[in-house]
């Protein structure tokens, strides 16, 4: 099956509509010579996995492959090679990940520290129905870059700003914090820009972040074309008795391309983004490149092309005060989780020693 699998020209495979293609076969070919089959992860729970393969969703088992990295766990949107055959059948190997969004690391638990995996696009959705907040426009993309993805700014709920001129103001004032980014506004419910987005989703895998309230579910049900997701009722703005969204999977979109939604990413946090931070700030780490000094922190230093730049209004000074105020959450981040880790390894070899005494007593025990 498997050898009959790579002859197949990876356009007609019976994968790509769940992203499989031409890069994908090229990485699948030598486990497809040890006649393994290719899969695409739709969810997991509990050391098991849905496996979208060519003989159809399978169970398999994760056992042969929980490493100690805990962003090494297979999770959805993942690439596996699966056994060809058996009950159960096992997941031998994770096909190396193009892109990956990985939970905000300061949080207690380490497992599901993965989100999903090889991610095209990241759609940031941003309601126009309540003011822009761009510094959290510019949080969002800092962990799209971060991923690897493409992030796209989706403008949700257009329809309330039917005024061209104001509406124009908003896309300019959004774009100006988006370098790099398309941004896309967007009506679910008068089906407005949603063809275009349909577009650019076909062309890959697709995640929905953004605030609770944005839009989200609205999004994936028009890109969906049904109801699949839950949305909440407008009376249930205030958050009392609303529904989540539980649904973890990753569904194949009926224009093309394919989307993850799950729980974990709806809440996110900023990640350790540092190079992130940086590719959403693009132009003050060009001016930071013409800085006298190579370690500048622009903010007082001689020869500081960011000060510079922001004196004769080439940079916005909002900009840069949300460059600072990203870079400082950043690190304080990263910190906690170097100290999070310490900990871990701290517990871990507690128990390894505990685990040697009970052995030393037990061996006594029977010596005696
Ligand atoms: N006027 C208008 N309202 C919209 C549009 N899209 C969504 N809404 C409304 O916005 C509210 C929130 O939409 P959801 O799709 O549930 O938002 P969400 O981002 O999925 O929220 P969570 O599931 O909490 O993360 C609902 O009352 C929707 O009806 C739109 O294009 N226009
Ligand atoms: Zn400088």
């Amino acid at each position: 099956m498997s050898s009959s699998l790579s002859s197949l020209s990876p356009s007609s495979h019976p994968l790509s509509p769940y992203g499989w293609d031409a890069g994908w076969d090229a990485e699948f070919a030598p486990y497809a010579d040890q006649g393994l089959v290719p899969g695409r992860v739709l969810r997991v729970d509990r050391g098991q996995c849905d496996v979208v393969t060519v003989d159809g969703t399978i169970r398999a088992d994760t056992e042969f492959v929980v490493p100690r990295d805990p962003a090494k766990v297979v999770c959805t949107g993942d690439w596996v090679a699966v056994d060809p055959d058996g009950d159960p059948r096992y997941v031998r190997t994770l096909v190396t990940r193009r892109t990956a969004f990985l939970r905000n690391t300061s949080s207690k638990r380490s497992e599901g520290q993965i989100l999903a995996a090889n991610v095209d696009h990241a759609l940031i959705a941003i309601s126009l129905a309540v003011e822009l907040d761009l510094g959290r426009i510019e949080r969002f993309l800092a962990l799209a870059w971060e991923s690897g993805a493409q992030p796209v700014v989706v403008l949700t709920k257009a329809d309330l700003v039917p005024d061209p001129a104001t509406r124009g103001h908003l896309v300019a004032d959004v774009e100006a914090a988006s370098p790099g980014v398309q941004v896309l506004p967007v009506s679910a419910t008068a089906g407005e820009g949603t063809d275009v987005l349909q577009a650019l989703v076909a062309g890959g895998t697709s995640v929905l972040l953004g605030q609770s309230g944005a839009g989200k579910s609205t999004l994936a049900n028009a890109l969906l074309g049904e109801d699949v997701m839950d949305v909440q009722s407008a009376r249930d703005v205030d958050g009392k008795g609303r529904h989540t969204t539980t649904t973890r999977n990753l569904l194949v979109l009926p224009g093309g391309g394919v989307l993850i939604d799950t729980p974990g990413l709806r809440g996110v946090g900023l990640w350790d983004a540092e190079t992130g931070v940086g590719q959403v700030f693009a132009e003050i780490e060009e001016f930071a490149a013409e800085c006298r000094f190579q370690d500048c922190a622009h903010e007082a230093e001689p020869g500081c092309a960011v000060l510079a730049a922001l004196e004769d209004g080439t940079l916005a000074e909002r900009r840069l005060q949300s460059y600072r105020k990203l870079l400082r959450e950043n690190r304080r981040i990263v910190a906690k989780t170097d100290a999070r880790t310490r900990g871990e390894i701290r517990r871990e070899w507690r128990v390894k020693q505990a685990q040697g005494r009970a052995a030393m007593d037990a061996k006594r025990g029977r010596l005696h």
